[in-house]
């Protein structure tokens, strides 16, 4: 056994083959970090070093059996880590050469992007200075990659150009349509009253309730970002990626959403 562990040769693909796998594992690391899933993921990965160990060391018995428990384990990975492949998916695609932001790719490609119109981030701007004022709770998701429809349709279609007034009218207390998520795409209001995902994330603070969790949900399963403004303080959060930046400006809130565009 010695013999053979002193007779491994080592190519430098198979270094390129760590580092790559090293990379993959801390990037599925940091979409797990602060969630349930944390636990299963290093509990797998145990399992999984022990077995690569146990193969190594010619243990045949064992490595058979944790072989065969792998094996079946990455079906019930899938369905455990749905969320968070998804997310891992988007983070490769939304590398800079994919990004439509870049343009690297279309252009190289020489396809024609529709030329969407521009968010007006005044009108935006407005309305969270006036509801935060009024302390009127309200939750606001810019879908900028177009990705959201299976959560407008959760919601009531709208359809309109975004207007501070419309806004502020929507998250009225005594409004129907307060309720729930705004989506916004492409400078038109989509949907009110959507129902999002709400975020597993245990590191947030206990005073994060359903409208700050479900932000945060929303910019975890996508590239969208949300903006809360809390009824019961009237304090501004941004949210991108599943993080919260909490009790910010509304200057800070423009320049986030700005360097979004
Ligand atoms: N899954 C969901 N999707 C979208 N909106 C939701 C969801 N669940 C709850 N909400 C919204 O959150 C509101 C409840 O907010 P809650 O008080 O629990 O949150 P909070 O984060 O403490 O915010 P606030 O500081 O405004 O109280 C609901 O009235 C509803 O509008």
């Amino acid at each position: 056994m010695l013999n053979n562990l002193l007779f491994i040769t080592i190519r430098w693909l198979d270094i390129v083959d760590i580092l790559l796998v090293s990379i993959i594992m801390y990037q599925l690391y940091k979409l797990v970090k602060g969630t349930v899933a944390i636990k299963i993921f290093l509990g797998i990965l145990a399992i999984y070093l022990f077995w690569k160990i146990a193969a190594a060391l010619k243990m045949e018995l064992l490595s058979e059996i944790l072989g065969q428990f792998i094996g079946v384990g990455v079906i019930a990975l899938i369905v455990v880590f749905q969320q968070e492949i998804r997310r891992f998916l988007l983070l490769i695609g939304n590398n800079r050469i994919f990004s439509s932001k870049n343009g690297k790719l279309f252009k190289l490609l020489q396809v024609n992007k529709d030329e969407k119109p521009k968010l007006n981030t005044t009108q935006l701007i407005n309305a969270s200075r006036n509801l935060a004022r009024s302390k009127t709770g309200a939750l606001i998701i810019l879908d900028l990659h177009s990705e959201l429809k299976l959560y407008t349709v959760s919601g009531e279609k709208i359809n309109a150009k975004i207007s501070s007034s419309l806004l502020e009218n929507i998250f009225f207390k005594n409004s129907p349509l307060h309720d729930g998520g705004v989506i916004i795409q492409n400078n038109e209001i989509k949907a009110a009253r959507c129902i999002l995902p709400v975020s597993e994330n245990q590191s947030f603070p206990n005073h994060f309730g359903l409208r700050h969790r479900s932000a945060a949900g929303i910019t975890e399963v996508s590239q969208a970002i949300a903006i809360i403004i809390s009824e019961e303080t009237g304090k501004i959060s941004f949210s991108k990626q599943g993080e919260i930046k909490h009790n910010i400006s509304i200057d800070d809130l423009e320049k986030n959403i700005l360097a979004e565009l």
